[in-house]
């Protein structure tokens, strides 16, 4: 078994990533990156810290917009409506999930496909599955640059992906079928679930649940990809795959902190860096 490590990948692209912030400073143009983040989810509030983070780490333009949970649609629609129209900011988030009086569909819709640096507006979704896509789901992308630094060939290789979810497991299976891989989506639903993700040569799981992958459901010497953040009986956070038994069966593996997650937050970046370079080219 060998480790995927999303941190030291994620430190390695966000040096290259320094770079090109630098570059476009020098051309008076420094990215700017937005946050909206609705109410006081716990988990929330940590990605959207690293978030911070990360994009004061590279130079960028950062803020967060903290609002209360009982933030009415309108106001949260209004608010998108102005960072729409304004220049300084090229990358607008809003962190999902929101509260329920409030239409995800309708926030969604209203952010600027240019700006919408998550890829989740319809547009950019439906750019993705016609195989043009523009700005794409950072967590799925940061998937697909562990699979070319880590050379993993997805041609003509069985994925498996488990969870159909519109930010990770629909645009994961999109990518990877661009890839030429052949790919099955799994679910809730999908009867004999082992037999499925035991034929997988490329296993990616994002379904929330701790450590539901265990060995038997894994083949030999597959390539095993960790989306879930899920806290253990001890509080400890951990993955959807059982990792200490997968392991010894896996040719690669990602852990849980330290693999897909560093790696989502540098894809976002990568993301608001080019919303940024495309909006000085206009
Ligand atoms: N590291 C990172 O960068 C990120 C991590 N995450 C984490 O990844 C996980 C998934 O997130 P997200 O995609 O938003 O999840 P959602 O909750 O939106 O979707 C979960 C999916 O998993 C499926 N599912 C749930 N339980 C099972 C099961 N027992 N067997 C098979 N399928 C199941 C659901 O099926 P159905 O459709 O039938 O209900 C659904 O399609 C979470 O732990 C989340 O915190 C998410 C985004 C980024
Ligand atoms: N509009 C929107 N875009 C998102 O991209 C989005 C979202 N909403 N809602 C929630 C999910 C989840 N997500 C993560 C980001 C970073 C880590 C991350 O940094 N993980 C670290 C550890 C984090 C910790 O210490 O808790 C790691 O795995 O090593 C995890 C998960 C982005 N999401
Ligand atoms: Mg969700």
């Amino acid at each position: 078994m060998k480790l995927i490590d999303g941190k030291a990948l994620a430190e390695t692209l966000q040096l290259h990533l320094k770079d090109e912030v630098e570059a476009l400073v020098k051309k008076g143009i420094v990215p700017g990156l937005v946050v909206i983040l609705v109410g006081e989810n716990p988990a929330s509030q940590v990605y959207v810290r690293n978030k911070e983070k990360t994009a004061l780490k590279l130079g960028f333009h950062s803020k967060v917009v903290r609002l209360p949970a009982d933030t009415s649609e309108a106001d949260l629609l209004t608010l998108i409506e102005e960072y729409n129209q304004d220049e300084a900011w090229h990358g607008i988030l809003v962190q999902l999930p929101l509260p329920k009086h409030i239409s995800e569909e309708k926030v969604l819709l209203a952010i600027d496909p240019n700006k919408d640096v998550d890829g989740f507006h319809p547009m950019n979704m439906g750019r993705l599955w016609a195989g043009n896509p523009v700005m794409i789901p950072s967590t799925p992308a940061g998937i697909m640059e562990m699979f070319k630094a880590y050379q993993v060939d997805l041609s003509g290789q069985r994925a498996v992906v488990v969870g159909r979810s519109n930010i990770v497991g629909k645009p994961m299976a999109q990518l990877m079928m661009m890839g030429n891989a052949t790919v099955t989506i799994a679910h809730s639903r999908t009867k004999n679930l082992s037999a499925l993700t035991k034929s997988a040569d490329i296993l990616v799981v994002a379904i929330g649940v701790a450590k539901f992958i265990t060995a038997d459901m894994v083949k030999k010497g597959a390539v095993v990809i960790d989306v879930g953040m899920n806290r253990d009986e001890s509080l400890k956070l951990c993955g959807d795959v059982d990792f200490d038994e997968v392991k010894d069966v896996a040719r690669l593996i990602t852990p849980v902190p330290g693999g897909v997650g560093p790696m989502t937050i540098t894809m976002l970046m990568e993301q608001t860096v080019r919303a940024a370079q495309l909006a000085s080219q206009k």
